[in-house]
């Protein structure tokens, strides 16, 4: 049989999805204190960090003392630095052993300076700013220090700081310390972190005559270096706080100063009542992404009334979910998820809680653990001949007439995902979906919720809870009279009989209970992995060589068999590469699901407050030039160097979430899309359509048999 010619349209015509309820916005003022975090950055356009911290601190005489000071600090922290000398009024130095000084003592009385044996030259290669945090300046500042409300700095690093020992005496010189602590300071060491800051430029001040007076009054200040000081940093307030007014932006604030906020960055123009709501545009995940190439990977929005954290890159969400992983586990209430989740009874929009902690567990055991997606091999390989033969069916070999090649690969996504939850196929109100993507006015202006009577947002989400209430109520009686026709038991069976369990009542006790565990069947586990082999075919169209490859692949390990077998994709490691690399530059939802704070922690620098909206933006840490090489290009080998991704752990790709609240269904997803992916490789030549691109804009597909 000669070549037969099919033509598909992608899903999503080049557009990423919006992500499951996500929305964006605009800068706005950042509602948040900072907290003491200090830290040395390599500065540069993107902001990249190299993980050191130093930490300024006083230094307690008591050994109790110590151990507080440092406690906050834990973990690897290296009490300093070695013994080293000291720092002269002068700034000439004698040898000391130990520090007692910046404590009420040591006014005047016993100190000394650590000294870091290792020397800062290797990390300034280039310039390095430190921000500086001055703990209980009350003994460790003068009183025109504290009264100008010195509290914390940047200084700027160079090679005339080749040790941590000249560095801190030159911020003893700096700031006039030497009145305070004689003997000099000692600087600790903290665990390293990834702190994502402005461009240095924003803090490299020069200095005005009034200041450099001033300080040479003291005699103790050196201006001609690259350092910041107090007076540097309030012509910098003064002339912030100018701008300011004149241009009415909207800043976020960088450092404490006298317990008033500053502002270091100017940003979108913030519109009354919505925030910066109306400056998100189609894809949020794009706007958001140019926002941070500008304001940085850590922004703090105003959405309508929800105070928003953006994480824009890997370096921040690890920082982010490797310290406070409890604090951002949390979910926020979006209109048409509690509505179709029977309240928030389900796994992926539940508050953190006993109720998601115990439905989780039921999920990864019952339906999404190894075993048992290696046990719906079987399911798999059906829908997927299914699959191959209805597109054999509908593209004969004359015709070029297109087929909709998006909905079939949705629907064997679907019916894999209900024969293996449900024991049977069934089909769902795809066109409902609209409702659950994106984002709506309620979801950002709580109080204005009453709208979505008159949107038609309530009747179309009413209509989808109808209809998925019915597929749900006619799967449960069938179980109940006995009729299911799974052969090894499937989800529905077994939260029927968690319902039974009087231990179990509070998380399965009613049906509303296992109603919504199976909202997320169809929300979570359907669309996302369609969306996967979707964006995968695409960039193989766009990429002739790697379709090239990939088909060679899965040919040759498969040979004259007609249909690629589940045991057969252990030899296809390419095609993984392809999969991996597919999910970076195209996550599925590329807000992630929006998380919320379930409290106050401290990231950056900044406090977040406890609910706070935040998105982690998938897209840009996916195609963040600070992780990856020619990111928006399509490459799979770059994945074959580091062995498997460890999804989930891995910062760089997080096409499936972080931390406890990521993906569960990471293996029986990415079975499916492998399976399938094969199948359409092996069984079909697939080629762009002339005069049509692929991708960006809708372009058709045309494939041969
Ligand atoms: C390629 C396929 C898939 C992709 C890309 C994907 C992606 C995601 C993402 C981005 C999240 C949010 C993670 C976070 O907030 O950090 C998520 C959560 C979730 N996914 Fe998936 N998913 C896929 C397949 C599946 C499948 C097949 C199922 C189940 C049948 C599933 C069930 C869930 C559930 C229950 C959650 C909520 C987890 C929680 O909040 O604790 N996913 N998924």
């Amino acid at each position: 049989m000669g070549p037969r010619k099919l033509i598909g349209v992608p899903l999503f015509g080049g557009r990423g999805w919006v992500g499951w309820g996500c929305g964006g916005g605009g800068l706005c003022e950042m509602p948040h204190r900072p907290v003491k975090v200090s830290r040395v950055l390599q500065p540069g356009p993107r902001q990249t960090t190299i993980g050191e911290v130093l930490e300024f601190h006083e230094m307690p005489h008591h050994p109790k003392e110590v151990a507080k000071a440092i406690q906050p600090v834990q973990t690897d922290v290296k009490l300093p630095l070695t013994p080293t000398p000291s720092v002269s009024r002068s700034g000439g130095r004698k040898d000391v052993n130990s520090c007692r000084c910046a404590s009420r003592p040591c006014r005047g009385g016993e100190g000394n300076l650590a000294r870091n044996s290792t020397a800062l030259a290797s990390l300034m290669a280039e310039p390095m700013r430190v921000r500086l945090e001055f703990e209980d300046h009350r003994r460790l500042l003068t009183k025109s220090q504290r009264k100008d409300g010195l509290r914390c700095c940047w200084i700027l690093l160079g090679p005339q700081l080749p040790t941590v020992a000249d560095l801190a005496a030159h911020l003893v010189r700096s700031f006039a310390l030497d009145r305070s602590c004689p003997r000099g300071i000692r600087l600790y060491e903290r665990h390293p972190s990834r702190i994502c800051l402005l461009p240095i430029k924003k803090h490299y001040l020069p200095v005005n005559s009034r200041t450099n007076k001033r300080n040479k009054g003291e005699g103790s200040c050196d201006f001609q270096q690259n350092t910041t000081n107090i007076h540097a940093i309030l012509s910098e307030e003064t002339n912030l706080k100018k701008k300011e007014h004149m241009n009415k932006t909207r800043l976020l604030k960088a450092y404490e100063h006298a317990g008033k906020e500053e502002e270091i960055e100017a940003a979108a123009v913030e519109a009354p009542v919505v925030g910066n709501l109306h400056q998100v545009g189609k894809n949020p995940h794009l706007t958001l992404r140019a926002l941070a190439e500008r304001h940085g990977p850590l922004m703090f929005l105003q959405l309508g009334s929800i105070p928003t954290v953006v994480i824009s890159s890997a370096h921040v969400a690890r920082e982010v979910f490797r310290a406070h992983d409890l604090a951002f586990a949390g979910r926020p209430t979006l209109y048409a998820a509690e509505r179709l989740s029977y309240g928030l009874w389900d796994v992926g929009f539940a508050p953190h809680g006993e109720h998601w902690r115990q439905a989780r567990k039921v999920f990864m055991v019952e339906l999404l653990s190894a075993k048992r997606v290696r046990s719906f091999r079987g399911v798999r390989e059906r829908e997927v001949a299914s699959l191959v033969a209805s597109i054999r069916r509908l593209a004969p070999s004359s015709s070029s007439s297109p087929i909709d090649l998006s909905r079939m690969v949705v629907s064997v996504t679907n019916a894999v995902t209900c024969r293996a939850a449900f024991g049977g196929g069934c089909e769902t109100a795809g066109s409902g979906r609209a409702c659950w993507g994106g984002f709506c006015a309620g979801d950002f202006f709580p109080w204005l919720r009453w709208i979505h009577a008159l949107d038609g947002l309530r009747a179309r989400v009413e209509r989808l809870f109808g209809e998925l209430d019915d597929i749900y109520s006619q799967v449960i009686e069938e179980h109940l009279r006995g009729g299911c026709t799974s052969d090894h038991g499937d989800l529905v069976q077994v939260l029927l009989r968690l319902r039974e369990d009087p231990t179990q009542r509070n998380t399965f006790g009613s049906m509303d209970h296992i109603k919504g565990l199976l909202t997320d069947i169809f929300i979570a586990g359907t669309d996302t992995s369609a969306a996967t082999i979707i964006w995968t075919l695409t960039e193989l169209l766009r990429n002739p060589s790697v379709m090239a490859r990939a088909q060679k692949e899965v040919r040759d390990a498969v040979g004259k068999k007609g249909a690629v077998e589940e045991t057969d994709l252990h030899d296809l490691p390419f095609l993984k590469l392809v999969i991996n690399e597919s999910l970076r530059l195209h996550p599925p939802a590329p807000l992630l699901v929006p998380r919320e704070t379930t409290e106050a922690c401290a990231v950056g620098g900044y406090e977040i407050p406890a609910r706070t909206r935040v998105f982690v933006n998938a897209k840009a840490i996916g195609t963040d030039p600070a992780s990856w090489s020619n990111p928006q290009e399509f490459q799979p080998e770059r994945f074959s160097s580091g062995g498997d991704v460890r999804w989930g752990e891995c910062f760089e790709v997080v096409p499936f979430g972080v931390g406890r609240r990521s993906c569960p269904g990471i293996n029986f997803g990415l079975a499916v899309v492998e399976l399938v992916l094969a199948n359409l490789l092996y069984c079909f030549d697939w080629e762009a359509r002339l005069g049509r691109g692929v991708g960006r804009g809708g372009g058709d597909w045309i494939g041969s048999a």
